[in-house]
């Protein structure tokens, strides 16, 4: 595609309608990356595409793919800040004639992780809403700063233009009580909002609804369990179309084993490391957040490393693996139960869409559940929806790829359309 020349510059006096501009920026600011993509929301096409990794390091990379047939460009060295990031990536657009200050840019989306009870809904941002994702951060250290300063920058460059949060707990704010609360002191749980929020809900809404869209029918009508399996992962249990349950909890550290987060344990674990290892609080927030899952049990937290291991006959790459499918399998299991009916299982994000021996080994042994995994379709590699399970399966099986930049991007236009109508 290509960058079209602007029609879209609207007088001021213009009755007030759709948005005339038609493209709309999503950053996606992790703890040490910044993700981002320009959209033109006529038609959802990419104009551009690209990553700041590694930010804060002497290594960073900036990796900016420009409109197709433009060849994708790559900077080394280090960048300091996620504000530097981001001025790096303004420069990148601006080169091919996508700069910040175009006209054509109706919004920019922001992928903000801990919306807490207050956000059920994408959300311009002002002050107020700056305040609460700020005082969100203390459960989500890792995500939310790095969300704020991307908005703050973002704002810098384009005061004029609206802003929007599209959070990953929203998704997931249909949770009945049952299964948002812990069991644990009522009148302490409330003053202190200790309840299961759920993240990756954008990822879990758009490839829920993609995986209706597969088995051809609507969202309403079918129950999906999704397992989003990222550096950070979650499962949900979807139930015509509404999220009743999430793996992660308070903070994205809860429910399965990841990169290199914890998931699940007897949370003893915790003072006992306290009282007995002498580790403070600090330390064990470390321990669990950054040095534990697949990194902690086996000093990989990559599944392609850890295969490549397992096939030269690493053991502790085994148990590693294995421990990751274990629990996989249990909140599969656990969330057939919750939702009674299950019409399909979807894998998705970096290793649900890649890993063929992990969608294997966490379906093996589940043909009582009417659960079965197709050799040959699961050894298929593409980036389209697809089926795995055998044609007779009374579960669908399938891989399909998440898309947070576009439901991020589509979230954001439809609220700047409504605010403009
Ligand atoms: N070809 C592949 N085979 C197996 N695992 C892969 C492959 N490509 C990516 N992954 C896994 O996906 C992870 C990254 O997933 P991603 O969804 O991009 O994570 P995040 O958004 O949390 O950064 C990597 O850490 C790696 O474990
Ligand atoms: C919430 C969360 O875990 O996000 P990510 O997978 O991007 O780290
Ligand atoms: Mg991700």
């Amino acid at each position: 595609m290509t960058s079209h020349p602007s029609p879209t510059t609207a007088p001021s006096d213009e009755p007030r309608s759709a948005p005339v501009a038609s493209r709309v920026l999503v950053l996606n600011s992790g703890s040490s990356s910044v993700k981002y993509q320009l959209l033109d929301m006529r038609d959802g096409s990419r104009l551009a595409v690209g990553l700041v990794e590694r930010i804060g390091e002497e290594t960073s990379r900036l990796k900016h793919t420009p409109p197709a047939g433009g060849h994708p460009r790559e900077q080394f060295g280090p960048v300091a800040d996620h504000e530097a990031a981001l001025k790096a990536v303004a420069t990148e657009l601006a080169a091919d004639g996508l700069g910040l200050d175009s006209p054509e840019l109706a919004a920019i989306g922001h992928r903000v992780v801990h919306g807490g009870m207050y956000f059920t809904e994408p959300t311009v941002i002002d002050d107020a809403v700056l305040a609460e994702i700020e005082r969100l951060i203390p459960v989500a250290p890792l995500h939310n700063p790095a969300n704020l300063t991307g908005i703050r920058t973002a704002m810098a460059l384009r005061p004029d233009l609206p802003q929007v949060a599209v959070f990953d707990t929203a998704f997931h704010t249909t949770m009945p009580e049952s299964a948002a609360r812990y069991a644990i002191d009522v009148k302490t749980a409330d003053e202190h909002r200790i309840r299961r929020y759920g993240f990756h809900g954008t990822s879990h809404a758009y490839v829920s609804r993609a995986t209706a869209r597969l088995l051809g029918r609507a969202p309403e009508d079918v129950n999906v369990i999704v397992l989003h399996l990222g550096n950070g992962a979650s499962a949900s249990a979807v139930r015509n179309g509404r999220c009743v349950d999430t793996s992660m909890g308070l903070t994205p550290l809860e429910g399965l084993v990841m990169g290199t987060r914890s998931g699940d344990m007897d949370p003893a674990v915790i003072f006992h490391l306290m009282r007995v290892g002498g580790m403070s609080t600090d330390e064990i927030d470390t321990l669990l957040n950054k040095q534990s899952g697949l990194i902690g049990l086996c000093g990989d937290n990559d599944m392609r490393e850890i295969r490549r291991r397992i096939d030269e006959g690493d053991e502790q790459a085994r148990l590693a693996f294995d421990i990751y499918i274990h629990r996989l399998k249990k909140y599969i299991g656990a969330y057939y139960a919750v939702l009674g009916r299950v019409d399909a299982i979807a894998f998705t994000a970096g290793v649900g869409e890649n890993a063929a021996p992990v969608r294997e080994a966490a379906i093996a042994g589940l043909e009582e559940m009417g659960l079965a995994v197709d050799g040959d379709l699961n050894a298929v590699r593409s980036d389209e929806p697809r089926l795995i399970s055998p044609p007779d399966a009374r579960v669908a099986v399938a891989v399909v790829p998440t898309d947070e930049e576009l439901e991020i991007a589509t979230q954001t236009y439809a609220l700047v359309g409504k605010n403009h109508a």
